[in-house]
């Protein structure tokens, strides 16, 4: 059951939700509409005009609610979920069937199913608003008595009998109220950890997939990338290319040793932000260790790699990195090796090693391609 939970999106969830809630909330309408036909209607307690308008009340007010979730209609309303509606529909209902019952005790049934609805409130309202809404219910209880003692007064009881049954509605009730309160409060409490805890999950994998200096993808995620680029190049898509580059910095030591571990450290995390500005979005670079970068080019040939990363290279050398002393530039190298579908990577990353380590043996500031 749980599964298909998870590939809804949060609106259908949302709705899902409320279905459900609205089902619930069913539930003792269901049971106060079978006593009322299959107990309370054979033994005459309820004349039979009102049975059925109490049916069709009934029918009617959560055919519309459950029509307006399906359709997605409430989504209009300022409360979605129809929380107070509901609990409304259902005093409504159940207050119009009593005042037709002729015996005091076929009311007990309505006022123990009424508190359980109004516990509903507690998906949507706060204490204050939860006995707000209590308070009208236990009053409109009163009042529905006193209308009966006034226009049809079969089935009263002595009428301190009904007001000890007011007086336990209204505990009953503010009981509901408080405890309602105490969940809400809790259900907050524990959103408020979740959303807590969906951040440190979000900074946690951040700092597990990120380079803490230059702030690029590590070498981790490089290699996670580099799993998801070549299963997609295993896919028969038409024209699915991929290459791979390795850059290094050439004599990066000497810039260290020169201007100290701070300028080196500056020099990479402006080179990572210009790397990163340049290559295009679908595109991948991360730091793949020291002064190394990787860099994944999906959808390109060996040669169009060796071109883009060439201007790189060019852009690179012609800017001035703005920790070293003016005219003082940096240079590349670059290894170019296209993946096959056939593959590992392992190999690829070899084979792209391999060409980088001939660029630097040529004289550095080049990009060669693995043959
Ligand atoms: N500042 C700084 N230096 C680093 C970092 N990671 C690695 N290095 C330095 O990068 C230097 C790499 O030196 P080498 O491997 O000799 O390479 P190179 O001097 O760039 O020479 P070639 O690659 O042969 O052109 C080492 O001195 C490392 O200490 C870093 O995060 N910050």
């Amino acid at each position: 059951m749980s599964a298909p939970t998870q590939t809804l999106d949060p609106v259908q969830r949302a709705q899902r939700l409320r279905l459900q809630r609205t089902l619930w909330a069913c539930v003792p309408l269901s049971v106060l509409a079978g006593c009322v036909i299959v107990i309370y209607l054979p033994l005459g307690l309820v004349p039979l005009v009102r049975a059925v308008e109490y049916l069709a009340i009934i029918l009617l007010s959560w055919s519309l609610f459950f029509g307006m979730i399906l359709t997605g209609l409430n989504r209009r309303l300022p409360d979605p979920s129809m929380t107070v509606l509901q609990i409304f529909t259902g005093i409504f209902s159940q207050l119009y069937i009593m005042f037709f019952l002729t015996d005091p005790l076929a009311r007990v049934p309505f006022l123990l199913l009424g508190t359980v609805n109004m516990m509903f409130a507690v998906f949507a309202l706060g204490l204050w608003r939860m006995l707000a809404l209590n308070v009208l219910g236990v009053g409109s209880y009163a009042g529905m008595i006193l209308l009966k003692a006034h226009w049809y007064p079969v089935g009263l009881a002595d009428w301190r009998v009904e007001v000890a049954a007011v007086v336990a509605f209204v505990v009953a009730v503010s009981m509901n109220a408080y405890i309602g309160s105490v969940i809400t409060s809790l259900r907050d409490r524990l959103r408020s950890r979740n959303r807590e805890l969906e951040q440190a999950m979000h900074r946690l994998e951040d700092l597990a997939t990120r380079d803490p200096l230059t702030q690029l993808p590590n070498r981790r995620s490089v290699m996670e990338q580099m799993d998801l680029e070549q299963a997609r190049l295993q896919t028969p898509e038409v024209g699915n290319r991929l290459c791979l580059c390795m850059v290094d910095v050439d004599h990066f030591k000497a810039i260290n040793d020169n201007h100290g571990h701070h300028a080196g450290d500056a020099v990479l995390c402006w080179l990572a932000r210009l790397l990163d500005e340049k290559v295009e979005d679908q595109h991948f670079i991360g730091r793949f260790g020291g002064e190394e970068f990787l860099l994944l080019l999906p959808g390109y040939s060996l040669h169009a790699a060796r071109e883009l990363i060439d201007q790189l290279r060019r852009v690179v050398a012609e800017a001035q990195p703005p920790t070293l002393p003016a005219g003082q530039r940096i240079t590349l190298s670059a290894g170019v090796a296209e993946c096959r579908p056939e593959d590992d990577i392992e190999h690829i990353l070899q084979r792209a090693d391999e060409a980088l380590y001939v660029a630097k043996h040529r004289g550095r500031n080049r990009v060669v391609a693995a043959d």
